[in-house]
């Protein structure tokens, strides 16, 4: 959804730095979506595939569970822009079913469920190269005005 007139950053280039998907954060997690769509629901679907190191770790061997939740929280971020909106996360949660290991091949999923004005439904799960089913949330996003995201962040602008 870019909004370029020629002089504005393009949402992407605002979004650079993004910990999670930000090619510009040289200490981000750099993660790459694929997307499609449901084959039942027809809405929009994403995936990742994620293969993490013990900079990442919480238990011995293990991702910390805050880095699973940002997981979450950038996938289903991902879902706004085919839903043409611009959204954040209002609550989302998280069952840890399964130890999620480092330095394995995991697949990210998230999908679109349902609508309700302002309100976004979405739900992701991860999986290791078995299918076992690691952990999985449910979020709720709030579509927001654009104006709400300052569109030149600056050191100095952020107090550093
Ligand atoms: C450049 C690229 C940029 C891209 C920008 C996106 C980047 C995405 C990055 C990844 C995602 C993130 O990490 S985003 C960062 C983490 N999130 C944030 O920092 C958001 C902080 N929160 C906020 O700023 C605000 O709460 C908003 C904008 C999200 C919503 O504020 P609001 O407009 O006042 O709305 P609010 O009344 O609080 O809630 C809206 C509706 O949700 C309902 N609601 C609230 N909680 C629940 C709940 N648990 N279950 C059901 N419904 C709920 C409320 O009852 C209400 O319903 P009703 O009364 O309307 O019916």
């Amino acid at each position: 959804m870019p909004m370029n007139d020629n002089s504005a950053p393009t949402l992407d280039e605002q979004a650079g730095h993004c910990f999670a998907c930000g090619p510009a954060n040289p200490q981000g997690l750099h993660l790459h979506f694929d997307r499609s769509e449901h084959p039942e629901t027809g809405h929009p679907t994403v995936t990742a595939t994620v293969n993490l190191t013990r900079i990442y770790e919480g238990p011995p061997g293990y991702i910390h569970g805050g880095i699973i939740a940002t997981l979450f929280d950038e996938a289903m971020s991902k879902l706004n822009r085919p839903l043409d909106t611009l959204a954040m996360t209002r609550h989302m949660e998280v069952d840890y079913l399964r130890p999620s290991p480092l330095y394995q091949d995991l697949t990210l999923t998230a999908t679109h469920e349902r609508r309700e004005g302002r309100k976004l439904f979405h739900s992701a799960q991860l999986h290791n190269a078995e299918g076992t089913l690691l952990a999985q949330a449910e979020g709720l996003f709030i579509a927001i005005n654009p104006a709400m995201i300052p569109s030149n962040i600056t050191p100095e602008k952020a107090g550093h």
